[in-house]
């Protein structure tokens, strides 16, 4: 069978795609090739997911029409460069790391050749099927790469598609985003248990109300703001839970969240990659490393 796509970093958010693609019949199993350094990625890979798993990234690019590049950022340099002297010159890379700019992809793999690069940040909802996916184009990527990446995600995730840059504000709120939830999650079952539930019950509680809550807010219903509005009875007990969090400054508290992410995402490439990107930042980084 033909390398349809070779996946370079077999973890937690490849194995969420792959199944995607497999349950979706986007390809087929004996379509795909996986590699990692950990032999235990290797044996999901291969015995739970259905994959053929190798250790060598440079064994799995050989005659690859797609690579998806799934590493963590800070590992991307040494990925690329192992890749880079076998991969057929017209494989397209799907790249899923935070920070790491197609810019920086395309240098890399360098060998003169314009590399047709997709960035995304997917989120692990797509393990469910209930996905959302960023996707940007790099400057030698064209609208057919485009469809054909997109096709990899739409088994098991809505995509967007939008200029590189906003890949950062993505990654804040989509792709980061399922942590915050379990968070408040958490949270809400420290409280129940406080409230002299057992951990069982607050359990229970907390997580099928995150579900059903997540489960209204389609594009067909009403907005998350009227849905609120729907539960909160004037001077009821959700006004009660809300004025709280309004005065303890909740609002602005998630906001500022959300803004560190977006520089995290936009200073994790240099990081990760010391010389990977120009400018007083990239300066004040390196010369912590
Ligand atoms: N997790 C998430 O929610 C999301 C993650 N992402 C991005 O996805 C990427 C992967 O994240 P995630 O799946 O969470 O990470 P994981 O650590 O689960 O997966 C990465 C895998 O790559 C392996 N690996 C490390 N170096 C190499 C190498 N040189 N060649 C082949 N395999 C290697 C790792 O092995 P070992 O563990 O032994 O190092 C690990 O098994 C990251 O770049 C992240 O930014 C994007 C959106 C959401
Ligand atoms: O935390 C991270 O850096 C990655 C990117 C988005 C979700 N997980």
């Amino acid at each position: 069978m033909p390398n349809e796509l070779a996946i370079i970093g077999a973890g937690n958010m490849a194995e969420a795609i792959v199944r995607g693609i497999l349950r979706g019949g986007v390809l087929a199993a004996d379509q795909l090739v996986a590699a990692d350094i950990s032999p235990e990625r290797r044996a999901v890979f291969a015995d739970k997911v259905g994959v053929r798993a190798v250790e060598s990234n440079v064994e799995a690019v050989a005659g690859a029409r797609r690579v998806l590049l799934a590493v963590k950022p800070q590992m991307m340099k040494a990925a690329l460069e192992q890749i880079a002297p076998g991969l057929p010159h017209d494989a397209l890379l799907v790249s899923i790391a935070a920070g790491i700019s197609s810019g920086f992809i395309e240098r890399s793999l360098g060998r003169g050749i314009h590399w047709r690069v997709i960035r995304t940040m997917p989120n692990t909802p797509m393990l469910m099927g209930h996905g959302m996916v960023g996707l940007a184009r790099g400057q030698y990527a064209t609208a057919d790469d485009v469809a054909d990446a997109r096709r990899l995600f739409e088994a098991a995730a809505e995509v967007i598609e939008l200029d590189e840059d906003k890949l950062h504000a993505v990654t804040a709120i989509s792709g980061s985003g399922p942590a915050y939830f379990f968070f408040l999650v958490e949270q809400m079952i420290k409280a129940g248990v406080e409230l002299g539930l057992s951990r069982e019950q607050a359990y229970r509680l907390a997580t099928r109300t995150a579900y059903g809550a997540a489960a209204m807010m389609t594009p067909d219903t009403d907005s998350p703001e009227e849905l609120r509005r729907k539960v909160t009875s004037p001077n009821g007990t959700t006004h009660a839970a809300i004025t709280h969090m309004e005065q303890a400054g909740l609002p602005a508290i998630v906001v500022e969240a959300l803004k560190a992410a977006d520089r995290r995402s936009r200073n994790w490439g240099c990081e990760a990659v010391p010389g990977s990107c120009s400018g007083r930042l990239a300066v004040f980084l390196d010369s912590r490393l």
